[in-house]
């Protein structure tokens, strides 16, 4: 592979005697779309937390870009490239999802809130907020107030906040979570785009989406990767079939 964007090496986290992470060694390409699978409970979320910085390891680095950021809080790694999309679930529902965007923005880059000075009449982050939309196909829905987004457009705007932060490694987890089909099949289409010239690493329990999309899994089973490789290695790797995806999925 070209040189990691992302590199985890020997990460380890405990809660209380549960190995969560347990010695997950990961390279994550500069392009393209990783995405990381388990049952429930393997670890996935805790791993996540631990790349994007809300979560400190036990032990083990990790390396952005060739650089220990292991120490660093979240919005230094979020300034630096590294970004997580959350799940909304309380976006400021009598705010435009162009103000929501522009003081997530704000927000997440380490800045405080300025009520006194709008976080939208910044030009540099308006026009940053609005390319976000225009890529997530939600800039005709600009000035509406976000309260009355449907679900499925207020996980484009999660993905919009996420991306109006420049990243150039995205995490996101589960961002398929709780859309009917034709939301997750829109989803899925904004994905395969987005991961052309971007690096994601994907969390997600839909795999029908995570085979459409992935140019590599990794399978976490316990807070261990047993298996990294392609789609189709994947599926048919014995190990992986026998611990998570099952005779059936074959
Ligand atoms: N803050 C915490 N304190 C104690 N235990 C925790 C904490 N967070 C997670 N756990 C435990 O760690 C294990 C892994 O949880 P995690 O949410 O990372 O798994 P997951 O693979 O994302 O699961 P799911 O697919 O259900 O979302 C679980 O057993 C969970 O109960």
């Amino acid at each position: 592979m070209a040189e990691p964007i992302l590199r985890l090496d020997g990460l380890r986290k405990r809660f209380g005697g549960l190995a969560v992470t347990d010695d997950v060694t990961l390279l994550v390409a500069p392009r393209g779309l990783h995405a990381v699978i388990g049952p429930n409970g393997a670890g996935k979320t805790t791993l996540i937390h631990q790349v994007s910085g809300t979560l400190r390891p036990d032990a083990g680095r990790i390396w952005f870009e060739g650089r220990d950021v292991t120490a660093l809080p979240m919005h230094r790694r979020a300034r630096l490239g590294l970004a997580r999309s959350f799940q909304i679930t309380s976006v400021l529902p009598g705010f435009s999802v162009l103000e929501n965007v522009a003081l997530a923005v704000q927000a997440r880059q380490g800045s405080s809130f300025r009520f006194m000075r709008p976080a939208a009449s910044e030009a540099r982050l308006n026009a940053a907020a609005l390319a976000a939309l225009e890529r997530m196909g939600l800039a005709a829905r600009a000035a509406v107030p976000a309260g009355a987004l449907s679900h499925g457009e207020k996980r484009q705007l999660e993905l919009a906040i996420a991306l109006a932060l420049e990243p150039r490694l995205l995490l996101l987890d589960e961002p398929l979570a709780g859309t009917g089909p034709e939301e997750a099949e829109r989803l899925i289409g904004i994905l395969s785009t987005l991961k052309r010239d971007h690096a994601i690493l994907l969390v997600e329990h839909d795999m029908q989406a995570v085979f459409a999309l992935a140019d590599v899994i990794s399978v976490l089973v316990y807070g261990k990767v047993i298996a990294t490789g392609a789609p189709d290695a994947i599926r048919a790797d014995p190990q992986v079939r026998a611990a998570y995806l099952g005779e059936d999925a074959a």
